[in-house]
């Protein structure tokens, strides 16, 4: 029986070993980690992260062939593949901070699988890591080998949160990068044969380890322009009187663009996609390609500008001040179908607005008021480390109050921000709302979800991104 064993049991590592647990019966899989509460967790009705689909998958396999433990090197020593899922978060000090990617965990974990292998094991980059990463771990691994033969594969993940278990079970394509020698095509052929067992031949692209390091920095740093792209037309479409969702579509509608991914909002969230940009811009400029380096950073600005923008025309359409003024904040993970608020937008708005002295009413029906909390006293890249090493918050932002209900959060508010685009969103009763706000009473949907006419005709002064403005808006422009 091939086993497997799986570090770090996180939103990847977790769902990723539960399908090929799930699809290769005959695979053992044990997924580990440092982290007690995670492992717990995992192995108790209430898993670590909310994801459609996976409480049924974890429910058919665990404890068959499915295993979470904190026994890490007991798994790691028996294991014949080795995949490593650890954080690799942004840098926030020495050379490269606030850019280069952190290998602290990466390569505390391969130190330990030298340290405690006695069999010849294949070990997989499944973390996102800067191209080269393998060469390194490839040292490491073969400076304390003991004799003991290892093979190092990049096998990056490309599902997206929310629809994990769709995108695991129907993968658009795996992609398994390794030497191009005898032993490293071997160790190739081990790993598509697992993922063969459900993914159709034509879908699993292999490729050299660069390609495979770079690819996966290169589509998600495709993915988020297409965001900044979009988002920065949604900025002209407001100053012009043109649409952003019929821009969106009437480009989309060329085969050659397609219409995914062209959705404008107040800024794309998530823990990769700015930090694996931050980290190609720094592979680039490491590598004295200063110009491609700033091709890159430019997403990132953009993004920046886009949440800067959204707060600024909150403000500015609110007589330019929202102090003492309760806004709804409606969604707080970075999108919806997840409790996930790593690098969500929602962190800088309600920032922006407690900049402003406002008061802030927050509802989201998957993130606890700990982590609001927690996220909104974090320094910036601080949450992208194990739990039990990330820094204590000892404050609570006083000015922020965490309801279970919409109509809680928005009952005597002045504003409602919609910041994730949760269905529910969709079908509050907004008269019911309205009824209950202050007036003047504005709606700013960062996501494009509302009936802006339904909305208007109820009473509502109402800003949605890139959409003409209200007569209201346009008179007062908000600068970013
Ligand atoms: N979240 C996502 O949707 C995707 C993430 N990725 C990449 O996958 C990697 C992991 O991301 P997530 O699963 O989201 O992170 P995560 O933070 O949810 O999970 C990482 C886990 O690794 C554990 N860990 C760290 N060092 C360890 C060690 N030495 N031994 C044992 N366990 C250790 C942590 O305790 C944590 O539970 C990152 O490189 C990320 O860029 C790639 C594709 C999608
Ligand atoms: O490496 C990763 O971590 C993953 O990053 C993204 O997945 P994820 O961040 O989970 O979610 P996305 O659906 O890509 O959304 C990212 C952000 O962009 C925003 N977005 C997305 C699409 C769009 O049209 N507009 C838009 O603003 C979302 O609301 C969200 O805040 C990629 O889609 C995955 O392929 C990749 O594996």
């Amino acid at each position: 029986m091939v086993k497997i064993c799986c570090i770090g049991a996180g939103y990847v590592g977790g769902p990723t070993m539960a399908v090929i647990a799930l699809k290769c019966p005959s695979v053992e899989v044990a997924v580990v980690d440092i982290s007690v509460p995670r492992i717990t967790a995992w192995n108790s009705d209430q898993l670590p992260i909310y994801e459609p689909g996976l409480d049924d998958v974890v429910k058919k396999c665990r404890g068959k062939n499915l295993f979470f433990s904190t026994d890490v090197e007991k798994h790691v020593a028996e294991a014949d593949i080795v995949f490593v899922s650890v954080n690799t978060p942004t840098k926030t000090r020495g050379l490269g901070a606030g850019k280069a990617a952190d290998l602290t965990y990466w390569e505390s974990a391969a130190r330990m699988i030298a340290d405690v292998s006695k069999s010849n094991k294949i070990v997989v980059e499944k973390s996102t890591v800067p191209v080269k990463t393998a060469e390194a771990i490839e040292k490491i691994l073969t400076h304390n080998s003991k004799g003991i033969s290892f093979q190092i594969l990049s096998n990056p993940e490309f599902l997206a949160e929310g629809t994990a278990i769709e995108d695991l079970f129907k993968p658009d394509r795996v992609l398994i990068g390794g030497r191009e020698t005898p032993e490293g095509q071997k160790a190739i052929k081990a790993l598509k044969d697992v993922y063969a067992q459900w993914v159709p031949e034509d879908r699993i692209i292999t490729t050299n380890l660069w390609s495979a390091e770079l690819s996966k920095l290169a589509a998600n740093a495709f993915l988020a322009q297409r965001i900044s792209s979009v988002n920065a037309m949604s900025a002209l479409c407001e100053a012009t009187g043109a649409n952003v969702s019929q821009v969106a579509y009437a480009v989309g509608t060329d085969t050659r663009i397609g219409p995914k991914f062209l959705n404008a909002s107040v800024g794309f969230g998530g823990s990769c996609f700015q930090k694996d940009i931050l980290n190609l811009v720094y592979i680039c400029e490491c590598n004295g390609l200063p110009e491609v380096a700033e091709y890159w950073k430019q997403v990132i600005k953009i993004n920046d500008y886009q949440k800067s923008r959204f707060v600024n025309r909150v403000v500015a359409s609110m007589f330019n001040t929202v102090s003492g003024k309760k806004v709804a904040i409606l969604g707080f993970a970075f999108k919806k179908d997840t409790g996930d608020t790593r690098e969500t937008p929602a962190i800088d708005v309600c920032k922006g607005l407690l900049g402003d002295k406002g008061r802030l009413s927050i509802y989201d029906p998957q993130v606890t008021e700990d982590q609001i909390q927690r996220d909104l006293s974090m320094n910036k890249f601080d949450w992208d480390h194990p739990l039990h090493l990330q820094p204590m918050s000892p404050t609570t932002v006083k000015q922020v109050s965490v309801v279970w209900d919409a109509y809680e959060a928005t009952k005597d508010a002045h504003a409602v921000c919609i910041l994730t685009e949760w269905d529910e969103f969709k079908t509050l009763d907004y008269q019911r709302i309205y009824d209950n706000m202050q007036k003047p009473a504005f709606i700013f949907d960062g996501r494009n979800i509302v009936n802006l006419d339904k909305l208007r005709e109820i009473g509502f002064i109402v800003y949605s991104i890139g959409k003409p403005l209200d007569a209201w808006l346009k008179d007062m422009p908000a600068v970013a």
